[in-house]
């Protein structure tokens, strides 16, 4: 398949709202000869769409499908709509100027066959629109979305030369960065130092300083999501000893920033079950110089609480498979409507919220852990604050002593505070809502969602006299489920009530 029509298979794949345009390229089962082609294919398709408005605007002036009906019939696979847009991109707005395919082949001969009209009349759309250059009539991406970048001390700590937070800040001053005052929108060639994680730095959605530089490609700097740093800030508040675990580590930013924070001292045990993922894991890990970490391809819920190795294990990190409907591709303006959501939707979350509730419970018998933190990329409540509820009231929660830690420990900064609607009022209780904290896109952040559960030394201890648990993976998951169930029916009732006293 010609690399043109490939682009256009993606286009039309797109155009039906089948998925991410990151994505659409394989989802449209395109099969390229190599990773770089992909990433042209891609690249055609991105700047595409970028263009698509003026293409479609200059396509009404100019009607190529209409006069060349034989080379672009009505009905074609791919669509000739998609071909002879991406073949209009080329022409038009690529570096080249070009159509990058044999003279003879007839879609571009019949596109040729009209080139003088084309770029007469993109000219009076450019005079029309009032814009210096023909670049500017494309898409502006959402001035929200910006980037962060945190510093990774581990390479610090370890290599030759000055690799200090320091040295980042005049290494950005070399390349003509200039740093400001946290805000936004943040002006092009400007960054600022995060209000809320130290070692993140924020920059617009427009640069990408960091491809080749040495201070990406040496693990030096890692690309993090602002909101993908708070469980580990939160997990790691107040640590001074006792081993960490993640239990869910893959890619592993989250894993490498406990690392750092605990300057690779002591051990993190790093759980990954899927085997791609797991190398994946293991070259983040050695690539960031997190040398206390110990990387292992297993299921957490396998993994034996009672086992000695764990016994100071006293942080753990769940940051568990979710919806992932918080995250914000950077790429979603470029894309006319939103994905619509799957009817099954409901039964998918239910599904996610037992698993994620069944990994909470069994972080809870870890018999020297004294801190766990919970988090999702999701804005579901019914994969955040009613997982909480759920584990919250959960048997080995109310045997251990955990509860959620208070405000005051969980980045007390941050506003936006969990869904009061979904915690406050169950079992009598109030405020719980501030405990936890959500984030959403407005907040220059994926929309994302931490808990963080904790409990005293002499709650710990409690280990001893407590009554066996069950193990049984399958038995642990019914009877996560039957607690979810239970909350929700608790939760209906009281919301019941709650319309009958009103
Ligand atoms: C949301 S991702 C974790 C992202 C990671 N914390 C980071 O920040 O880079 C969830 C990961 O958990 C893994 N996973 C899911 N269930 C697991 C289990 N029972 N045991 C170990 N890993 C699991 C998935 O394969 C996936 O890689």
């Amino acid at each position: 398949m010609s690399f043109y029509k490939a682009a256009a298979h993606a286009l039309d794949h797109l155009d039906k709202h089948q998925g991410s345009v990151k994505g659409s390229v394989a989802a449209a089962g395109v099969k390229a000869a190599s990773t770089g082609e992909t990433k042209r294919i891609l690249a055609l398709v991105i700047e595409t769409l970028k263009y698509k408005p003026v293409l479609l605007r200059l396509l009404e002036i100019v009607p190529v499908h209409s006069l060349e009906r034989l080379v672009f019939p009505r009905k074609s696979w791919p669509s000739s709509a998609s071909l002879l847009l991406v073949l209009l991109h080329d022409l038009l707005f690529s570096a080249k100027g070009r159509i990058e395919a044999s003279d003879k082949w007839p879609p571009k001969e019949a596109v040729l066959r009209h080139q003088a009209r084309l770029r007469a009349e993109l000219v009076r759309i450019q005079i029309k629109e009032g814009v210096a250059r023909k670049h500017d009539l494309g898409k502006k991406g959402d001035a929200s979305v910006v980037r962060y970048v945190r510093w990774n001390p581990n390479v610090d700590y370890h290599r030759a030369g000055d690799w200090s937070f320091n040295a980042l800040l005049q290494h950005l001053d070399g390349l003509g960065f200039s740093k400001v005052e946290p805000g936004f929108p943040i002006p092009d060639k400007s960054y600022f130092v995060d209000p809320h994680i130290d070692c993140l730095l924020c920059f617009s959605a427009t640069t990408n300083w960091w491809n080749s530089d040495i201070w990406y490609t040496s693990g030096a700097i890692i690309l993090q999501d602002k909101a993908s740093c708070f469980p580990a800030r939160i997990l790691m508040e107040g640590w001074k000893e006792g081993d960490c675990l993640d239990a869910t580590a893959a890619p592993g930013n989250k894993t490498s920033f406990i690392s750092a924070l605990m300057a690779n001292r002591s051990k993190v045990y790093a759980f990954e079950r899927s085997g791609v993922r797991y190398k994946t894991l293991e070259t983040m890990l050695a690539r960031a110089e997190c040398r206390n970490v110990l990387p292992r391809r297993a299921d957490f819920t396998n993994a034996s609480p009672e086992s000695d190795e764990f016994a100071r294990v006293t942080h753990i990190l769940l940051d568990p498979s979710c919806s992932g409907s918080g995250i914000v591709n950077r790429l979603d303006y470029l894309v006319d409507q939103a994905v619509e959501e799957s009817e099954t939707i409901g039964e998918r979350l239910e599904k996610l919220a037992a698993f994620q509730l069944q990994m909470i419970v069994h972080a809870f018998q870890f018999p020297a852990a004294e801190r766990i933190v919970y988090s999702t990329c999701s804005i579901h409540a019914e994969e955040d604050e009613q997982v909480v509820m759920a584990a919250l009231s959960s048997p080995s929660a109310r045997e251990r002593g955990w509860k959620l830690a208070p405000r005051a420990e969980v980045l007390p900064a941050w506003e936006r505070r969990g869904r009061p609607d979904e915690m406050d009022g169950v079992e009598g209780q109030s405020g719980l809502a501030e405990s936890v904290i959500r984030c959403l896109p407005e907040d220059h952040t994926n929309g994302f969602f931490v808990a963080c559960f904790v409990r005293g030394l002499a709650d710990a201890k409690k280990r001893n006299r407590d009554e066996p648990e069950e193990t049984d993976p399958d038995a642990v998951k019914a009877k996560t489920l039957a607690q979810m169930e239970r909350a929700r029916r608790k939760k209906q009732a009281q919301k019941k009530r709650r319309r009958l006293d009103e």
